[in-house]
């Protein structure tokens, strides 16, 4: 992890209310340049809705600044540049090929009217090649499976070669395997300098791979940390309603028993 001080993301107090609700209340934390921040929590908690905030697709009270900048004032372009999001519903109307919606990843790095170039090219081949789909590149992404569509996109972020990347479960549709596989991938990005916010259900999963935890409860950050330190079973307890038994081996270990009532 790097040791700079400046954090890559600072979030401050960021509130969203909907249809009279209050989706996040006054969030605030940091994610450091080179490290992995996981984001957790149970299902309605705020956390799609906190990457869209951070992403700049929505719009929230308080601050998200990106490199010092509130995300507000970076253009679509270099914010491209920037940042990467990989949303949990991943689609597309456009019967693309698999290449060429990996290729689409490169086009915040292009001049408005040159053509890809090989190194464009040469960045979609390796990003292919991390989620295992060279064989697929010519293939209708209308044809594919829900798993292999989340490993194209994937495959799309990565070739956007952003600093930052966000992950809305990026798992959901893969088999074992592939979670492995990807979340290695994902995983070697961060060992290579680059800076992950992700949300992933799995807390084992989120435990082996993310630097720090960051536990949404109803909308406010409950726990941020090592995951050892968050992944408790009074944590579990309460922010999931499981009962569970923790083993600080590593990987971390959860044994889960009866599920709680959460009312
Ligand atoms: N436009 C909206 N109007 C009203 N409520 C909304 C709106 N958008 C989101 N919500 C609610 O805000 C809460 C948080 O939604 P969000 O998708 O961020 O949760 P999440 O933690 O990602 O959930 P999950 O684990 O199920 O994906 C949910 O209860 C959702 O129904």
């Amino acid at each position: 992890m790097s040791t700079d001080t400046a954090p890559l993301l600072s979030v401050r107090d960021v509130t969203v209310e909907r249809g009279g609700k209050t989706i996040l209340d006054h969030v605030s934390f940091d994610v450091r340049a080179g490290e992995w921040l996981g984001v957790i929590g149970p299902n309605g908690s705020g956390k799609t809705t906190l990457l869209r905030v951070v992403s700049g697709a929505m719009d929230a009270c308080g601050s998200v600044d990106l490199k010092g900048r509130t995300i507000d004032t970076w253009g679509a372009r270099e914010r491209a540049q920037t940042l990467a999001f990989v949303q949990q519903s991943t689609g597309t109307a456009f019967d693309f090929t698999v290449r060429d919606l990996v290729l689409l990843g490169r086009a915040p790095h292009r001049g408005w009217l040159s053509s890809f170039s090989a190194s464009d090219r040469a960045a979609v081949d390796r990003a292919l090649a991390e989620v295992d789909l060279e064989g697929f590149a010519d293939r209708s992404i209308q044809s594919m499976s829900g798993g292999e569509v989340q490993r194209a996109f994937l495959a799309q972020a990565l070739a956007q070669d952003a600093d930052l990347l966000l992950l809305d479960e990026p798992t959901t549709h893969l088999d074992v395997h592939y979670q492995f596989r990807l979340l290695d991938a994902v995983r070697a990005q961060v060992n290579q300098g680059k800076t992950v916010l992700a949300v992933v259900h799995d807390l084992e999963s989120a435990a082996r791979y993310a630097d720090r935890l960051l536990v949404l409860s109803e909308g406010k950050r409950v726990a941020t940390g090592e995951p050892a330190s968050v992944l408790t079973p009074e944590c579990i307890r309460e922010v999931f309603g499981m009962e569970a038994t923790v083993r600080q081996d590593n990987p971390l270990r959860i044994d889960y028993s009866t599920p709680r009532s959460r009312g």
